[in-house]
């Protein structure tokens, strides 16, 4: 299976537990790996033919505005959900990160892995 990955991805949104993390939203970082439905793209040199990461940062923004979820689990299920829903992604790795959060901790995070690898 080929993948597309997009490691890095900031991103604003309501999350966490504590009462104070349902008002303030917080940046988050997505590590994702993205298998494709097929090899296609590689010889037709099309965009079509694969799954464009621009749309999928745009898409990923745009819910993670809207959406609010207390914990990384739930907001990592339903990111693996969207890639494989709206973008017919086989397979799809998620990563979130929360920077800081924890006093002398850099960065904590859930790693969910969805759908079949081939
Ligand atoms: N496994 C998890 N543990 C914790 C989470 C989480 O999302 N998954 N969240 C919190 C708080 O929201 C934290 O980010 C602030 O202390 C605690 N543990």
């Amino acid at each position: 299976m080929d993948i597309i990955f997009l490691h890095g991805v900031r991103a604003k949104t309501l999350i966490g537990w504590y009462d104070w993390e349902r008002v303030a939203p917080q940046v988050v970082e997505l590590d994702l790996e993205i298998g494709l439905p097929s090899t296609q793209a590689c010889v037709s040199d099309n965009l079509t033919d694969t799954i464009d990461y621009d749309k999928v940062v745009q898409h990923l923004r745009q819910a993670m505005a809207e959406q609010h979820f207390l914990l990384l689990e739930a907001l990592a299920e339903h990111i693996a959900h969207l890639i494989m829903q709206d973008f017919s992604a086989p397979w799809t790795r998620v990563s979130v990160t929360k920077l800081g959060i924890l006093h002398e901790v850099g960065r904590v995070g859930v790693t969910i892995e969805r759908g079949q690898r081939s």
